[in-house]
């Protein structure tokens, strides 16, 4: 066997034939990857091509008639063996897609032997999902999940040889109850295909499974919770696929599905919301008051319109303009060295998210499953709020690429609470348009933003009942505030909207517990030019 440049040896060197040249093929285990380089290339063609193992999705025995093109005298002269290699091919704007490369020799039994050694690195893929449980919603988004499903994931799931059971979800809540019925100890992994909302329920259906097989009561705002090692995979087929867009970088099914199938791991902050010592949700990526939780209640009653609902009731809620009063206390979070304001963002491999890991490691090392809660400071802001948002990620999304708050971190145990203020309709149509371009949108003298832990917030109109009783004559008058009837200050409370659905209560209590599940993501990959994908094409102009 042939040694590498600094005498290592890889498993296996061939001349193979692919197209009607004969490049010389290395399956090189040290530097994880399968490379091929053309000994002669054309003039003006790139020679060298690779592939790290972690992204080949399959390798398979090739009926060689079938796949090749005419190769010439070769084909003449021998019965010809042929294998093809599926891997991932990154394109533009962090798209990935399957493409494949067929090699072809005399031999059968080097042909064999390169589908063994291929297939066995591939074993070697410990982090790779080898059974799913599938959940599918037929009526999330553009009502496409399952043949979004049928046409695009799953055929690449049987390619990398994935058994899935799959349950298409019959009413809301469908897939949350089941997943505390089935065995779910026996899957690598739980696959939701719909939007925000269906991710929301699977994961309410884990992190509740996980807790109850673990005793641990969800209505102790301080408990501490156990982390879901069973990881879930985004198949976007919602109306806004949030989480799916700031975690991969892109809400397209086919990417997802091959970061799914290549085994990613993206750890992610998920945040407790109790009222009075109840559990009411978790939230992984918008809490918002005001703004945001009034545009989904008005878009709950057009669901019909599908996603064009939300522009719709955007536009409605703009114009109507209210502001809420109320009190935030919030928890600085000092345990994370980043800042709302930073201009770099989360990205794969955040030194920000693995500095948290550690100090979680640290923590679980020192107390167990004790929960420590810092006797830190509580900061209060009293005022009167247009939109009150609570991010536990940038937010990203095709409406608003870089998001509610483009430097937020997926996994370092914080949110970053941003407070509007009362200001002009103008003033806040300027700073909804800064979410679609290049300028701060933190930089306004009206808009305030905090990386947090946890908060509270309480609004003047329950505070006020609180201490005076449920003062009914206040609720009946209509909703604006009779002493200044055009200063569109609403007496009555605003719906908090989490993750896309309406909580009951307005006085909610927040806690972040960082990292407490996984996402088959890897984060959102920094555009740096492809090597790979480069000599990929020039491969395609030589074949
Ligand atoms: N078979 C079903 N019938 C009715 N509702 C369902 C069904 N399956 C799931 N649901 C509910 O539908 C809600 C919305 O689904 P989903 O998130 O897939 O789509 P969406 O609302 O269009 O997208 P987004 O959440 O991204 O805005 C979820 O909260 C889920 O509980
Ligand atoms: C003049 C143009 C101004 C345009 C301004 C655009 C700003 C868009 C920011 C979008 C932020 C989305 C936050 C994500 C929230 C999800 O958890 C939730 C569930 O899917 N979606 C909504 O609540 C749906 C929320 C829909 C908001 C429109
Ligand atoms: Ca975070």
């Amino acid at each position: 066997m042939e040694r590498l440049p600094g005498g290592r040896r890889p498993r296996l060197v061939s001349s193979l034939g692919l197209g009607r040249r004969s490049w010389e093929v290395t399956l090189d285990e040290e530097r994880g990857r399968l490379a091929w380089c053309d000994p002669r290339p054309p003039r003006r063609v790139r020679g060298n091509c690779f592939v790290p193992i972690s992204e080949i999705i399959a390798v398979e025995e090739t009926e060689f008639n079938k796949k090749q093109r005419n190769i010439g005298r070769w084909q003449k002269m021998a019965k010809l063996h042929a294998f093809t290699v599926y891997y991932v091919k990154k394109a533009r704007n962090h798209r990935w897609r399957c493409s494949d490369v067929t090699f072809w020799c005399v031999e059968e039994h080097l042909c064999n032997q390169w589908i063994q050694a291929l297939k066995e690195l591939l074993e070697m893929q410990k982090s790779r999902p080898k059974q799913l449980l599938v959940y599918i919603n037929p009526y999330g988004g553009k009502r496409q999940g399952k043949r979004i499903y049928e046409q695009k994931v799953a055929p690449l799931f049987s390619l990398a040889s994935i058994s899935t059971d799959v349950v298409i979800t019959e009413r809301a809540n469908h897939a949350k109850d089941n997943l505390f019925e089935v065995n779910i100890y026996k899957y690598d992994g739980v696959v939701c295909v719909g939007g925000d909302g269906m991710f929301s329920e699977v994961m309410h259906g884990l992190i509740g499974r996980i807790q109850k097989d673990s005793g641990i009561d969800q209505n102790n705002p301080k408990a501490s919770l156990v982390q879901c090692n069973i990881r879930i995979g985004i198949i976007p087929a919602g109306s806004t696929d949030c989480i799916c867009y700031s975690t991969v970088g892109i809400s397209d099914p086919v990417t997802s599905a091959l970061h799914i199938i290549v085994g990613d791991c993206q750890p992610l902050d998920v945040s407790s919301v109790h009222h009075n010592n109840t559990f009411l949700k978790y939230s992984v990526s918008l809490l918002g008051y005001g703004f945001y939780g009034d545009i989904l209640k008005d878009s709950e009653k057009k669901r019909w319109m599908g996603p064009m609902r939300y522009d719709y009731s955007g536009f409605k809620t703009f114009l109507s303009h209210h502001y809420y009063e109320g009190t935030i206390a919030y928890q600085p979070a000092k345990h994370t060295h980043g800042s709302p304001r930073d201009k770099e963002s989360c990205r794969t491999g955040c030194h920000i998210c693995k500095k948290s890991e550690k100090q979680l490691a640290e923590q679980k090392k020192e107390h167990g499953l004790k929960h420590e809660e810092g006797e830190e400071e509580w900061k209060v802001i009293k005022g009167k709020f247009l939109a009150i948002n609570a991010v536990n990620m940038s937010c990203a999304c095709p409406r608003s690429p870089k998001g509610l708050s483009p430097a937020a971190h997926l996994a370092d145990g914080s949110a970053d609470l941003i407070l509007v203020r009362k200001c002009s309709r103008f003033d806040f149509l300027r700073y909804l348009v800064r979410h679609t371009n290049q300028d701060d949108q933190f930089d306004f003298p009206f808009v305030d933003v905090y990386r947090v832990k946890s908060f509270q917030f309480t609004s003047k109109l329950s505070e006020d009942n609180e201490s005076n009783g449920m003062d009914i004559g206040k609720k009946r008058f209509g909703q604006f505030c009779r002493d200044h009837p055009a200063c569109c200050c609403n007496i009555v409370n605003s719906t908090w909207n989490c993750d896309g659905e309406t909580l009951d209560s307005s006085a909610i209590e927040v806690r972040v517990h960082c990292q407490l599940m996984k996402l088959f993501a890897r984060g959102i990959e920094e555009n740096c030019k492809d090597e790979a994908a480069h000599s990929q094409s020039s491969i395609e102009q030589l074949l």
